[in-house]
């Protein structure tokens, strides 16, 4: 296991109500292909905002070892020097991932079409994930992949000599493996072509054309086709990370669920491919409004103001919803638990291999915190106890996964009993300004053998 260390116990009970502004720290997606980006262009990329957490900390490294220049220059602000599409030396070490599906997905399909060969390996968790969602596309461009049974990390990838585009439609609805296409493609001649059946995040489309590259994505029967044109040659950009609204979530729900709260929950991007949990809270009856709605860089974006909302209701999430709101089902399920009647939430089978099987490890704990949840392959529900109903009281297990880690906190600060979870370390990986921006708010958060 890499990365994390001892564990670190956390505990979070009931106390006043949560009220202030809580500044997030930067997106995590974008902040991977910022860097990955910017390694791969020619010249500089100046990078503003950028999340300092550990999946993102652990592609800078990536970067580094496969020849970018990658400085930071200032907090949140970084300077790549890109070595240009094609350009990645093999690095002389194993590439360590540490927790991040999205940066080992990522990186190997940036590699995938280089004559050179890496071996990837990261954390228990990440080392327990399927890899082979993206090396089976990635062999159509030629590329070789030896893991583990199973197609897991550690795995070394060899870069095909002599790539030959591809055309992929990809059977799971999931950003990371599209991107890892895209990615491979760059170095590819021709044009390489990926269809998806369900829209998932476009960080990857948007951020690809603003380095320069010549990509379309197409609405069809089929789906949305992206065609993108091989060897382009990308220049360095200047970005500027709007913030995360996965972690937005944690602040917002526990609002919600903690009487008397009021947060504003600033500069949050509303991009259609990531807001679901917003509009499905506003479904339940939520009391989140969207202050000074705006544009920027092309995105939407707004401030969340969340208040508690003691008059939700449980509703049924639309499946079509579920890759919008992917991450945020942990914490959706909190707030089901503080709902009035059944939420149910089906289409969700990619649940079960994130950093952990993620309706397993939230139906444990909420069971054992008082909730019914039932469940199946692809889909759970929670039955709801009302506001001021969830009894708390138990222990749950974070399972190297840090949005579980967040989603019970954010539990215990409304139910009757503090909520205690085994390690909250994880939270480091996309949030490591969780417990101070949450206490700012008046929430009682504590390192438990403090
Ligand atoms: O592309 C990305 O940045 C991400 C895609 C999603 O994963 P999948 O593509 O596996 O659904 C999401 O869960 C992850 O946190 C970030
Ligand atoms: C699933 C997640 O991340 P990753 O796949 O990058 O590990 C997440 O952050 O919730």
């Amino acid at each position: 296991m890499s990365g994390h260390g001892q564990p670190v116990p956390m505990v979070a009970r009931k106390g006043a109500a949560l009220v202030g502004t809580a500044v997030v720290p930067g997106d995590k997606s974008i902040s991977h292909r910022s860097l990955i980006l910017g390694a791969l262009s020619i010249g500089e990329t100046h990078v503003t905002g950028l999340l300092e957490g550990q999946d993102v900390l652990d592609t800078a490294k990536a970067m580094r070892a496969f020849g970018a220049g990658v400085e930071r220059l200032g907090e949140g602000e970084w300077r790549i020097e890109g070595v240009g599409v094609g350009g990645f030396a093999e690095p002389e070490g194993v590439i360590d991932c540490g927790n991040s599906g999205t940066g080992v997905r990522l990186i190997m399909g940036s590699m995938a079409t280089s004559p050179i060969v890496a071996t990837f390996t990261g954390d228990a968790s990440l080392n327990g994930r399927p890899m082979a969602r993206v090396t089976d596309p990635l062999a159509l461009f030629g590329t070789r992949a030896l893991g583990r049974r199973g197609g897991r990390l550690p795995m070394t990838i060899q870069g095909a000599e002599d790539p030959v585009p591809v055309r992929y439609a990809t059977p799971v609805p999931s950003a990371q493996v599209k991107s890892a296409v895209l990615l491979a493609g760059l170095n590819a001649p021709g044009e390489t072509v990926v269809i998806e059946r369900e829209a998932t995040r476009d960080h990857s489309e948007r951020m690809l054309a603003g380095f320069g590259a010549s990509l379309t994505t197409e609405v069809t029967p089929e789906g949305r086709v992206i065609t993108l044109k091989g060897q382009p040659e990308l220049r360095g950009q200047s970005v500027a990370v709007p913030c995360d609204p996965s972690s937005a979530a944690f602040p917002v729900c526990a609002a919600l669920i903690v009487p008397g709260s009021d947060v504003l929950v600033p500069n949050i991007g509303l991009n259609p491919t990531r807001a679901g949990l917003y509009q499905t809270l506003r479904d339940m009856g939520a009391d989140l409004t969207y202050e000074n709605p705006r544009e920027e860089g092309g995105e939407p974006v707004a401030d969340l103001r969340a208040r508690y909302s003691p008059a939700m209701k449980g509703i049924e999430v639309p499946p079509e919803r579920a890759a919008s709101m992917i991450d945020e089902y942990p914490v959706l399920s909190v707030v089901a638990a503080f709902a009035e009647g059944r939420t149910e939430m089906p289409g969700v089978r990619e649940l079960r291999v994130k950093e952990s099987d993620r309706i397993d490890a939230m139906a444990t704990g909420l069971r054992a915190c008082g909730v019914t949840v039932d469940e199946g392959e692809d889909w759970w529900a929670v039955e709801g106890l009302g506001a001021g109903g969830v009894p708390g009281g138990a222990t749950v297990e974070s399972r190297l996964d840090h949005r579980i880690a967040m989603s019970f906190l954010c539990m215990g600060l409304g139910s009757a009993q503090p909520v205690r979870v085994d390690d909250g370390g994880p939270i480091a990986t996309s949030f490591p300004v969780f417990e101070g921006l949450m206490a700012a708010l008046g929430a009682r958060i504590d390192r438990a053998n403090a």
